[in-house]
C-alpha cells in the first residue's frame, strides 16, 4: 500500500479463484444440519446435475447440507431446492477434508515465490460470515493459516539464498479498516491513517507503521500484536466475528551487490470481514452500525469487481476505502488470489449461492503484474545510503580530529608557558573524548542500521529451523501440486469438450440413429435454456432480496439516527447544532469540513428592547450563576414577538392655503395614505428581520436533506 512506481511492460494474468468449504459447525449439527442430499453414483458427474427431483429433496425444507465439492476437477455443485442444481467452476475447490497446508502448497507457494522475485501479491478471503475466512488466513494453535505460512516460507527462501552479495530487508505493516476509518493495528494508539493518491497513479497509505523484522517467528509476534488490537465481537453466526477488514502486508527488499539493483516485492493479506444479514445475526446497536459498514465496503469491492469482469470503462474504486486499498490487487500490478469461504449447510443457500456468484464473476479479472525493479521508495537504497553517509562522517572525523601535545615542557620554560601547555594538553584530551563519544554513537547508528538487513554467509544472522531437506521437501511438494493443478485445468478442458465433440465424432448408421441422437442434443440444449432462464430469474430474486435487506439495514439506520439526532435537538445549542448539520465529507483529506459560504453564523446576540434587556425566564436567569451555568443545557429563550402596533406617523404640517378648495379638501385623505405605506414598507422590515431570527428547522426534521453521512 506504499506507494509504488506504475507498471512499466505487464503481462496480462487472471485472478485465481479458489472455494474453500467448511465443516458444518457444532451448532449447525445440533440443528440437524447433517443429512445430506445423495447423489446417482452410477451417473457421469455433470449429468447429476439434471437429475429430476429426488425424494430426499423434499426435505430441503429442512435443514441439510447442499453442498458437493468436486476437487478433481475444481467444480461446487450446489443443491437447488427449487430447480437443478447449479454447477460453478473455479481454479481449485477444497472441501471440508482439505487442509490449510494443502491449499498454501497448490495455490499460494507460486504466488509467495513470486512475491520474492519482485512482484506483488495479494491472497484475499472472501465470504459470509462464520464461513472460515480468518480460519483459512491466520488459523489457529493446531492448523495454522496462511500467513504464518507465508512468513515461513519468505524465511526459507533468505535463508537458502544466503550470500554475502545478496542483502534483504523485510517489513511489515498491519491496518484494519474499521467503521470506514483506517486503523494501524502496529501503532500504540492504533491512530487512524489517511488513504492518499488517486485512482490513475494508485492509492497508498503514507504513515502507517512499518516494523522490520528478522525472522519468521518475529513476524508471528509482529501479528499477533496487531490481532491483539484488532476490533472482533461476537455474533449469533460467530462467537469470534471479524467486525473490521485487516490488511497484513509483507514487503520483501532483495539487494543484488552485483548487478546493483534492488527488487521489491510486497505481499497484501487480507482477511475481510464477512458479509451478514441482520436477522441471521441478531446484530444491534453497536453491531448494527458495524455490519453496515462492513456491508457497504463489499457492496463496493463487489461493484468493482463485476465491472472489472465487464471490462467496464468506469470501475468504482472510489466508492470505499477498502476497493481503494485492494485498487492494485484487482486489476492492477499484482498476482491475485480470491479464496472464498462458503459454508455447507442449506440454511445458508442464498448466501452461499452469492458467494460462488461473485467468485465466478472475479475469475474474468485480468490484472498486469510487473517485475518492481528500483522503485524509488526502496528503503534498503535509502538504509544503503545513511550506512555510507554515516561511514564517511566517521572517516571525515579522524581525520580532522586533534592531536594531544606529547610534549612534555622543558625545564628552562617559564611557569606561564608550562601551565598553558598543560591546558591546551587538557583540552585537547577532552576533545578527543568528545570526538570518540560521537564516533561512537555514529558506529551504533550504523551498526543498528545494519543489523536491519540481513545480508548472507553462513546465514550468521537468520533464526531460522527451515533446513536445506525440508526446502528440497517443499519443492517437490510445489511441484506436485503444480501437477494438480494442471490435471484439474485438463479435466476442466475435457468435460468442456466432451459435449460440444460429440456431435461431431458420432457417426450413425441409421437415419434413425441421427434423429435420436439430436433429439437428446436439443433436449440437453432445452434443459441448459431453461437453466439459463431459472438463473436470470433467480438472480433478480436475489437481488430484490438483497435490496430488501438493505432496505431493513438502513430503515434500523435511520431510526437510530432520529433518535439521536432527537437527543442532539434537544440537548445541543441551536447555533451549534445548524453547523454541525453543514458539515460535509471530504474524501481527498478524509475529515469533515465545514464548506465555504456555509452561511454559518456567529451566535447571535440576545434581542434587546428599546436600549434595555427584555425579561428572560427563570432558568436563563438562574444560568447567569456561574454555579448554574451547566445546567442550562436546553436554549429556552423566548422567541422575540412581533410587533402588534403601528407607529404613529405625525401628519404632514399644513400646506399653505390652497388656490382650490376640492384640492384643500383631499390633503389630509393623502397624508393618512402616506402614513400607511409608511408603516407597510416599515412592518414588512420588522417581519423580514424577525423571520431571519425565527427558529431554524430542528436537525431531526431537517433529516434527509441534512450531510448525514
Ligand atoms: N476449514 C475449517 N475446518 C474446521 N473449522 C473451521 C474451518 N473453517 C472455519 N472453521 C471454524 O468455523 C468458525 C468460524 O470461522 P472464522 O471465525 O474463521 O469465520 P470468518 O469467516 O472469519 O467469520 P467472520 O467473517 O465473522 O469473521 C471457527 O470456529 C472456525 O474454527
Amino acid at each position: 500500500m506504499e506507494k509504488s512506481a506504475r507498471p512499466r511492460t505487464a503481462l496480462n494474468e487472471c485472478v485465481k479463484v479458489v472455494v474453500r468449504c467448511r465443516p458444518l459447525s457444532e451448532k449447525e449439527k445440533n440443528e440437524g444440519h447433517e443429512e445430506v442430499r445423495k447423489v446417482r453414483p452410477e451417473q457421469k458427474w455433470y449429468e447429476r446435475l439434471s437429475t429430476k427431483p429426488t425424494p430426499d429433496s423434499k426435505t430441503f425444507n429442512s435443514p441439510v447440507q447442499v453442498v458437493k465439492v468436486w476437487a478433481e476437477r475444481g467444480a461446487v455443485q450446489v443443491y437447488n431446492p427449487k430447480g437443478q442444481d447449479k454447477l460453478f467452476t473455479y481454479d481449485a475447490a477444497y472441501d471440508c477434508t482439505a487442509d490449510t497446508q494443502t491449499i498454501y502448497d497448490e495455490m499460494v507457494r507460486p504466488l509467495v515465490a513470486s512475491v520474492l522475485d519482485g512482484f506483488n501479491g495479494c491472497v484475499f478471503a472472501y465470504g459470509q460470515t462464520g464461513t472460515g475466512k480468518t480460519h483459512t488466513m491466520e488459523g489457529t494453535a493446531d492448523h495454522e493459516g496462511i500467513i504464518p505460512r507465508a512468513f515461513r516460507h519468505i524465511w526459507a527462501h533468505i535463508e537458502n539464498n544466503a550470500s554475502p552479495d545478496i542483502t534483504h530487508l523485510v517489513s511489515c505493516s498491519y491496518v484494519e479498516l474499521y467503521l470506514e476509518d483506517v486503523r494501524d493495528l502496529l501503532a500504540k494508539d492504533c491512530k487512524k491513517l489517511t488513504i492518499r493518491g488517486q485512482e490513475l497513479n494508485g492509492f497508498y497509505i503514507p504513515e502507517m507503521t512499518s516494523v522490520v523484522c528478522k525472522s519468521a517467528a518475529e513476524m508471528v509476534r509482529t501479528m499477533r500484536a496487531g490481532n491483539r488490537n484488532r476490533a472482533s465481537g461476537r455474533t449469533d453466526m460467530n462467537e469470534h466475528s471479524s467486525r473490521s477488514h485487516a490488511v497484513f502486508l509483507v514487503t520483501v527488499e532483495t539487494a543484488h551487490r552485483t548487478t546493483n539493483r534492488i527488487r521489491v516485492g510486497k505481499l497484501n493479506l487480507v482477511d475481510l470481514a464477512g458479509s451478514e444479514r441482520q436477522r441471521k445475526t441478531g446484530a444491534g446497536g453497536e453491531r448494527l452500525r458495524e455490519a453496515a459498514r462492513i456491508n457497504q465496503a463489499l457492496s463496493s469491492l463487489g461493484n468493482v469487481i463485476s465491472a472489472l469482469a465487464e471490462n467496464s470503462p468506469h470501475v468504482p474504486y472510489r466508492d470505499s476505502k477498502l476497493t481503494r486499498i485492494l485498487q492494485d490487487s484487482l486489476g492492477g500490478n499484482s498476482k491475485t488470489i480470491m479464496i472464498a469461504n462458503i459454508g455447507p449447510a442449506s440454511y445458508n443457500y442464498d448466501e452461499t449461492i452469492t458467494t460462488l456468484r461473485y467468485a465466478h464473476r472475479a475469475k474474468a479479472i485480468k490484472n498486469k503484474p510487473v517485475r518492481n525493479e528500483d522503485p524509488k521508495d526502496a528503503k534498503l537504497r535509502e538504509y544503503q545510503a545513511e550506512i555510507e553517509r554515516l561511514r564517511a562522517l566517521i572517516e571525515r572525523r579522524r581525520k580532522r580530529a586533534p592531536r594531544a601535545r606529547t610534549r612534555p615542557p622543558a625545564p628552562h620554560e617559564p611557569e606561564e608557558e608550562t601551565a598553558s601547555i598543560e591546558n591546551e594538553h587538557i583540552l585537547a584530551a577532552s576533545t578527543i573524548e568528545q570526538e570518540k563519544t560521537k564516533t561512537e554513537e555514529i558506529e551504533h547508528q550504523i551498526k543498528a542500521l545494519e543489523e536491519r538487513l540481513v545480508q548472507g554467509g553462513g546465514g550468521k544472522d537468520l533464526i531460522n529451523d527451515l533446513n536445506e531437506t525440508q526446502l528440497i521437501l517443499e519443492q517437490r511438494n510445489m511441484e506436485i501440486a503444480e501437477r494438480k493443478k494442471r490435471e484439474v485445468e485438463m479435466q476442466q478442458k475435457i468435460d468442456l469438450e466432451e459435449e460440444t465433440t460429440a456431435i461431431v465424432t458420432n457417426t450413425f448408421t441409421t437415419l434413425q440413429q441421427e434423429v435420436d441422437h439430436k433429439t437428446q442434443r436439443l433436449k440437453k440444449c432445452l434443459s441448459k435454456y431453461a437453466c439459463l432462464r431459472e438463473e436470470a430469474v433467480e438472480q433478480r430474486e436475489a437481488h430484490d432480496a438483497e435490496r430488501r435487506e438493505h432496505e431493513a439495514l438502513q430503515a434500523a439506520l435511520i431510526a437510530e439516527l432520529r433518535r439521536r439526532l432527537l437527543v442532539a435537538d434537544s440537548f445541543v445549542p441551536e447555533a451549534g447544532r445548524s453547523t454541525v448539520l453543514r458539515l460535509r465529507y471530504n474524501d481527498d483529506a478524509d475529515a469533515w469540513e465545514l464548506p465555504e459560504h456555509s452561511g454559518a453564523e456567529p451566535l447571535s446576540e440576545r434581542p434587546v428592547a428599546s436600549g434595555a434587556r427584555r425579561p428572560t425566564c427563570a432558568l436563563a436567569l438562574a444560568s447567569s450563576e456561574p454555579r448554574r451555568r451547566a445546567h442550562n443545557l436546553l436554549d429556552l429563550r423566548p422567541l422575540p414577538l412581533p410587533p402588534t402596533a403601528r407607529r404613529y406617523v405625525p401628519p404632514a404640517p399644513a400646506p399653505p392655503p390652497a388656490p382650490h378648495p376640492a384640492a384643500a379638501a383631499r390633503a389630509p385623505v393623502a397624508a393618512l395614505k402616506g402614513m400607511d405605506v409608511v408603516s407597510k414598507k416599515e412592518s414588512a422590515a420588522e417581519g423580514r428581520r424577525l423571520s431571519g431570527r425565527t427558529r431554524a428547522p430542528s436537525a431531526h426534521q431537517r433529516l434527509g436533506t441534512a450531510g448525514v453521512r
